[in-house]
């Protein structure tokens, strides 16, 4: 037994026994018994590689062909019918990230006002696309259209600009996540700083160029210590990749602006929540494995000190959204040239008021009426910061921002949606709780 495993894994690798070289060479000639056997073999391959190239060429620059999800004459109609403003002085806004949590109700919020917004989103598989689907048909029965392609095709956004002189982009696609940069670096460069560039590169070429509003995060104060955080301190110590990528956004998205003329507002977001959520995020997941009665793990700080985030409610963050919007400069260039200088703005979108992730807990067992099994862990280092804060003074006198929403209330609509949404039958007491919840939901 042992002499066989000598012989299958040389103790020394490429120091093989010479009997063995023997025995591989003789198998090899009579595999290749002949040199016409070998040339044969050799053009096969050959062949075979060029045929795979060619057609792999053929894919890249066909795309179009291949992509039967866009483009088409009933496609472009459908694109100008959902980008036309139905109120007089509307916006035509080019919505990323449509299928996303914010995206979606930002997309609902402008197409009940009567702007016209045209949505735009990957349907990765980030979390349950299921969820990114159930809201494009929320959307579709608003005729909102949502164009299924990826901010990194720059073709799929010519022809957007082609089709349609949008007046705004509202920019949240994005890869979230905090702690998700550890397992997939590369989709943070992909879809924050790639896909971020090439839709700059749509934006500035367009004719007239639209103003953009874009998601930046809270995560770019990281590793700060003073509190409240305001947009005049620091952001150059990220805790994460994710904060890396959103702070070289602001970066980037400031270049455009300097270079180009394009209007830009970026908003930190202070940890969105609320119904239609994201399942990702712990007051998401924590709800799922209450109901479940599995436990969750709730992190813990340096010195047994409870995290805290200013959990921001999504009406309030809409809000924002809308605001800045509405006051938006218009771009100073066209077609790629500037022609004077053009706003650029970063607002903090917060709540202001940080609640500790037990107390988070607590709320949504009382809402849930189901205990939790919590287990308590030290804070793994793995992107996460202590805790956020917003100064919202900013965006309170810019923008008219003042949210009106606290985490009890908020929470309680987002259960309310969970119930009705996933439905819930466990245990029996639970089951009037379900269906009451389910009937409120309908109702609003
Ligand atoms: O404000 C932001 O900019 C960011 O807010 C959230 O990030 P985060 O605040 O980390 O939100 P959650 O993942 O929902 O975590 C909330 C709190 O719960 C804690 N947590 C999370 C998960 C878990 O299993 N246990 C747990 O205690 C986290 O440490 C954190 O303190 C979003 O996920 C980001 O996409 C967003 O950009």
């Amino acid at each position: 037994m042992r002499m066989m495993e000598d012989e299958l894994f040389p103790s020394t690798p490429g120091k093989v026994k010479i009997e063995r070289a023997h025995t591989i060479n003789r198998q090899f000639h009579k595999c290749f018994a002949s040199t016409s056997t070998m040339f044969l073999w050799a053009l096969f391959l050959i062949a075979l590689t060029a045929s795979y190239l060619s057609f792999q060429s053929f894919v890249d620059t066909s795309s179009g062909y291949f992509n039967a999800s866009w483009g088409g004459m009933h496609w472009e109609k459908q694109i100008r019918a959902s980008a036309t403003p139905r109120r007089p002085g509307g916006m035509s806004v080019l919505l990323t990230g449509a299928a996303g949590f914010v995206g979606t109700h930002v997309s609902l919020a402008l197409h009940k006002r009567g702007d016209g917004v045209v949505g735009l989103d990957n349907f990765n598989n980030y979390y349950d696309p299921s969820l990114k689907k159930a809201r494009k048909a929320l959307l579709a029965s608003h005729s909102v259209f949502v164009v299924e392609g990826d901010i990194n095709d720059a073709r799929l956004l010519a022809k957007l600009f082609d089709v349609v002189p949008f007046t705004h982009v509202m920019h949240l696609a994005a890869q979230a996540g905090v702690r998700y940069a550890i397992e997939n670096p590369a989709s943070y460069v992909h879809s924050n700083i790639a896909g971020l560039v090439t839709l700059l590169e749509a934006c500035k070429s367009a004719d007239p160029q639209p103003a953009i509003v874009w998601a930046s995060s809270s995560s770019v104060y990281g590793l700060n210590e003073k509190v409240p955080f305001s947009e005049l301190d620091r952001t150059d110590r990220p805790a994460s990749l994710y904060a890396a990528t959103k702070k070289a956004g602001e970066e980037i998205t400031h270049t455009y602006n300097h270079i180009y003329g394009l209007s830009i507002t970026g908003l930190r977001f202070f940890t969105v929540y609320g119904p239609w959520g994201r399942p990702d995020m712990a007051y998401f997941s924590f709800t799922r494995n209450i109901l479940q009665g599995k436990p969750i793990t709730v992190y813990r700080g340096k010195n047994h000190v409870d995290l805290a985030r200013d959990f921001t409610f999504i009406d309030d963050i809409v809000k924002g959204c809308i605001a800045s919007l509405d006051t938006a400069e218009k771009s100073t260039g066209s077609g790629g040239r500037k022609r004077g200088p053009a706003q650029y703005r970063i607002f903090n979108l917060g709540n202001t008021s940080p609640v500790t992730v037990p107390t988070l807990v607590r709320i949504l067992e009382s809402n849930l009426k189901v205990k939790a099994k919590i287990n308590v862990v030290d804070m793994p280092g793995n992107g996460d910061v202590p805790f956020t804060h917003a100064n919202i003074s900013f965006a309170r006198a810019e923008l008219g921002y003042m949210p009106t929403t606290n985490l009890e209330s908020g929470l309680k609509k987002f259960v309310r949606w969970y119930l009705s949404y996933y439905g819930y039958s466990p245990r029996s007491g639970d089951i009037a709780l379900a269906a009451e919840a389910g009937e409120e939901a309908k109702a609003s």
